[in-house]
């Protein structure tokens, strides 16, 4: 059996995570293959040479799981190698909020034998893609997201507008800092922050988002997920940010932007003991509230 390994950081926590997930893999006779620049700045704590990936070509099915060291960021990098592979991907906490990456240094040994028999939910999660009339370079490859696709001005501070059509029908013009369109996933990221409302992973809903409107009568808008949404963004600038999670990229005024469900989803593994409700517990802080 064969597991990817990926991160990002080297910090104070690394060393005791990963030698802990290796003793639990080697325990199993797992065979860990190791992201190669995470390899790098690791290698001075591996006691032996592993197999390493490089880009998303080197994974293939025969990957029974991806395990992600980091938090949330570190998770939407490794979408990026997964792509439609269909590999499980689990996540170790190493970071802050972590809301994604839902394993805890502490559950490491009781988690990972659970990853390796396959004893959890796979937890599907839709994708955005981006297509740009005309075409953007920079948006070929990587041209998928798993929390938001957003707009927003760039080099101002005044507003844009962002006239919104879904299926070829006008919307609104949001007149606005910007615009996210979030999925389920990202619907307790940027989206939340900006007064979206939290989607449970699975339903088959997106959320558009107003970023700081001036039209006080704009609200987030939960639409069904087969909707295809078309942008077109004017400012006094003439380029705009466009963001897919955490890649951004620049934009003109001329070019329209549209905006629909991959094809493929991503598998999480969730554990039953560690399910959304608990994370939103735990990591949005529902469960302080005792008053009743
Ligand atoms: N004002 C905001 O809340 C804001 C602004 C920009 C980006 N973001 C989010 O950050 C993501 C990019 O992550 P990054 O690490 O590059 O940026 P970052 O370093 O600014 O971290 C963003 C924070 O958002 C949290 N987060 C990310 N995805 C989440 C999700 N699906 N549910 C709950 N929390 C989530 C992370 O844990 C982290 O604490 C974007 O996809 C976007 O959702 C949030
Ligand atoms: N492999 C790692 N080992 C130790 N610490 C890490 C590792 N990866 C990430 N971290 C810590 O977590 C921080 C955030 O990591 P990352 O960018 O993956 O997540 P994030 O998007 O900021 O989300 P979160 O709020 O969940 O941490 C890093 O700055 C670092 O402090």
């Amino acid at each position: 059996m064969k597991i990817a390994l990926f991160g990002q950081y080297y910090q104070n926590n690394t060393e005791a995570i990963v030698t802990k997930v290796i003793e639990v893999l080697n325990n199993y006779n797992i065979e860990l293959v190791i992201e190669e620049q995470f390899y790098t700045i690791i290698s001075k704590i591996l006691k032996s040479d592993y197999k390493t990936f490089s880009n998303h070509e080197e994974l293939d099915s025969s990957f029974e799981a991806l395990i992600s060291v980091g938090g949330d960021g570190t998770i939407l990098r490794a979408v990026t190698y997964v792509r439609d592979k269909k590999i499980p991907i689990v996540g170790i906490n190493a970071g802050r909020l972590g809301f994604l990456a839902t394993v805890q240094y502490d559950n490491i040994e009781e988690l990972l034998p659970k990853v390796i028999a396959k004893d959890y939910l796979i937890s599907k999660r839709s994708l955005l893609s981006l297509r740009c009339e005309p075409r953007n370079p920079d948006l070929v490859d990587l041209n998928f997201a798993l929390n938001e696709i957003s707009v927003s001005r760039k080099d101002t501070t005044s507003m844009i507008t962002i006239e919104t059509s879904l299926n070829g029908e006008y919307l609104n013009s949001y007149w606005a800092d910007g615009l996210i369109i979030s999925t389920p996933t990202g619907s307790t990221g940027y989206s939340l922050s900006c007064g979206g409302p939290v989607l449970m992973p699975d339903v088959n809903s997106l959320v558009i988002t107003p970023i700081a409107p001036h039209n006080l009568n704009a609200r987030p808008l939960v639409i069904t997920d087969d909707t295809e949404i078309q942008l077109k963004v004017s400012g006094r600038e003439e380029q705009y940010l466009v963001s897919l999670d955490s890649r951004i990229t620049s934009v003109t005024n001329e070019t329209t932007l549209f905006i629909k469900k991959t094809p493929f989803q991503i598998n999480m593994i969730e554990f039953q003991e560690e399910g959304f409700a608990k994370t939103i517990r735990k990591k949005l802080l529902w469960g302080e509230d005792r008053r009743n």
